[in-house]
């Protein structure tokens, strides 16, 4: 069901935006590279150094340094978004940044050691310590999927398959989804990471020239917070996105060829397209977001400009050899943070939590009926075995008797099982469901505490900063003379001067940027002529022109999966052996004669390049 809440309600903000910077790594150092990041971190601004000079300071919400510990990021980052998540409103955390500096250190971490332990394990103490904080009233089922998009294909990481490429769909009553995409329901902090553990295992990675161990898709694990009020009987869902995005460096800084090329160009593809779209909201003057122009931002449809809190951390290096990529990457994170959303809490009509209470009733039911007939087969035994008649056909009737007792039993036994397999999935409010992440959870909890006094220092400066701001403004308000005039008029053209070179700075970041989409996409256009000239050049050799007029009359565009389909496949392979077997008049076999086919090819190749490229400039554009 789709929100009860309008707009009204929304919490409006603007994506939040962090920088992480990392170390340099041994390898740097021992190549004699040098840190080129300079970083006021009260102030939250950064600044690159080049051949002596400074780049312009860029600020942002917060910024951590090569010091920063992974709760540090999870307390200002993620334990807000979390928090929220619990009420039911949507939450969105995604790294960015090039190979190498950090996005799946920060993400995942290393969920053996507490302290390197990323941000998605740390939601899951988070999570499950506050459901057993939780009143008893309140009951919770938390669900998971986890999915990757490679190669612009969406698979599904938690399934027996993740090779298989899914479908992204849209329903009005839903929005955006992925048919077919395992949801598991999760009771514990040991089931939730056994799941993030398998699915890691099924990502794609490789072994590249920046990074030993690199994450060539982007990753979205997704937890959905379900919980019913039993007072009010109000259900509310909050959905939690943590994505790892592949690496944004240019496909030559890897020295990638052929299908790590390929690889390279679509991950820049979609982040290209991921930069449009936070152009065209930021900008405010596009009627149209080129969402559906990527699997990603398809799938973060909500995250960007739409029902979500959302938090983006740029990870940067901190080597003068990546200066290129990080300039990038700060004017990327720049934009994203005058995106504004607007975030409800999700109120359902009817959720999981109700559906699996209707299941349970069901099968209680059902255990009931076993109970009566069972209570009603004993006494036709009891009677039975009272008669003292011995003949074989009464021993046979209470040997009959006793084996359906004993299948009776074992259906209640079946059902009682089932029963407690569903009531595992609700969580209810004040269970003790986090035993073995104690330490973490107390870690979290001392975190949340600090925040909450941190947050009340922030403010009292604040409001003593507004009030020295006030005074000023009284004072300035007094200068008469002159001279002090002239001070203020030289101060303004100061300031316009200065606003100037910002719009002149931002002017060039901006041609700098769309340099960089427009050699990705020239990237990307390569590969695809590549791709059609082997195309084009097997349909010359090997497919005799009738056949290929065939083909082409009956191939369709299908708009939703952006793919060719042949029509009538349905009676086409095994099926049409079926119908001919069935019905031989109808199905007299045709035969072409290949001969003659072949024969003519060579006069007709003129012909033939017309229509390909005929074909090639009428194809359907993505939409
Ligand atoms: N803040 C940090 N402190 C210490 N080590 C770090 C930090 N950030 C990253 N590293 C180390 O740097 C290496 C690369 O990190 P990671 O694999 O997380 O990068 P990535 O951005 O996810 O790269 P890719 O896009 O190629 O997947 C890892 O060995 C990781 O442990």
């Amino acid at each position: 069901m789709a929100n009860s809440k309008n707009e009204l309600d929304a919490e409006i903000e603007n994506v939040r935006v962090f920088i992480r910077v990392r170390p340099l790594s041994k390898k740097e150092q021992a190549e004699g590279y040098s840190n080129i990041v300079l970083l006021d971190t009260k102030e939250n601004l950064i600044v690159l150094k080049k051949n002596g000079e400074n780049t312009k300071p860029f600020k942002f919400d917060q910024i951590f340094s090569e010091n920063s510990v992974q709760l540090d990021l999870y307390r200002m980052i993620a334990y807000p978004i979390v928090e929220k998540a619990l009420q039911g409103y949507n939450g969105t955390i995604f790294a960015y940044g090039q190979t190498g500096t950090g996005k799946t250190f920060t993400m995942a971490g290393n969920h053996l050691k507490p302290e390197v332990r990323g941000i998605i394990p740390n939601t899951f103490s988070h999570i499950f310590g506050q459901i057993s904080r939780a009143s008893g009233e309140k009951s919770f089922v938390v669900t998971v999927t986890y999915l990757e998009i490679y190669n612009e294909e969406v698979r599904d990481l938690l399934s027996n398959d993740p090779n298989k490429k899914l479908a992204i769909r849209e329903r009005t009553d839903v929005g955006v989804y992925v048919k077919d995409l395992m949801g598991f329901t999760v009771d514990s902090i040991e089931a939730i990471t056994e799941l993030l553990n398998r699915g890691n295992k099924n990502r794609v990675t490789r072994s590249t020239l920046m990074n030993d161990v690199s994450s060539r898709s982007h990753a979205i694990f997704t937890i959905c917070i379900e919980s019913k009020n039993r007072i009010d009987n109000k259900t509310i869902i909050g959905k939690l996105n943590l994505v790892d995005l592949a690496g944004s460096e240019r496909a030559s800084r890897t020295q990638a060829t052929g299908e790590r090329l390929r690889e390279a160009s679509n991950i820049n593809l979609s982040l290209s397209v991921l930069g449009n779209v936070i152009s065209a909201l930021v900008d405010g003057k596009s009627s149209h977001i080129p969402y559906r122009n990527s699997k990603l931002t398809r799938l973060l449809q909500d995250s960007l400009g739409g029902n979500s809190k959302t938090a983006m951390i740029a990870m940067l290096s901190p080597a003068d050899v990546d200066y290129e990529e990080s300039i990038c990457t700060l004017r990327y994170a720049a934009r994203v943070k005058h995106i504004q959303n607007h975030a409800r809490i999700n109120v359902e009509q009817k959720g999981l939590i109700e559906g699996f209470e209707q299941e349970i009733a069901v099968l209680q039911q059902k255990v009931l009926l076993l109970n009566l007939q069972e209570q009603q087969k004993e006494a036709r035994q009891r009677k039975k075995e009272k008669d003292k008649v011995t003949s074989e056909a009464k021993q046979k009737e209470i040997k009959k008797c006793e084996e359906e007792l004993q299948k009776t039993e074992k259906e209640k036994g079946d059902l009682m099982s089932k029963i407690s397999m569903i009531q595992k999935r609700i969580l209810v409010g004040g269970e003790n469901l986090f035993e073995k992440a104690q330490l973490q959870v107390c870690l979290l909890e001392s975190s949340g505490v600090e925040l909450e006094n941190l947050d009340k220092a922030h403010r009292e400066l604040e409001e003593t900063l507004n009030k020295k701001a006030a005074e000023k403004i009284d004072v300035e308000e007094k200068y008469s003379s002159l001279q002090e005039e002239d001070l203020a008029l030289n101060k303004k053209i100061k300031k316009i001067q200065s606003l100037l070179n910002e719009v002149r700075e931002e002017y060039a970041d901006k041609e700098h940027e769309y340099q960089r989409e427009i050699e990705a996409l020239l990237d990307n256009h390569r590969l695809l002529v590549k791709e059609t000239q082997l195309a084009n050049l097997m349909i010359d050799k090997y497919i005799p022109l009738e056949y290929f007029k065939k083909i082409e009359a009956n191939l369709i565009w299908n708009s939703e999966t952006q793919e060719y389909q042949m029509r009538g496949v349905a009676y086409t392979g095994n099926n049409m052996k079926k119908r001919q077997m069935g019905n031989i008049e109808i199905s007299a076999p045709v035969k072409f004669e290949m001969k003659n086919i072949y024969h003519k090819y060579p006069d007709k190749k003129k012909e033939r390049k017309l229509m390909y490229d005929k074909r090639t400039i009428s194809a359907p554009k993505a939409h």
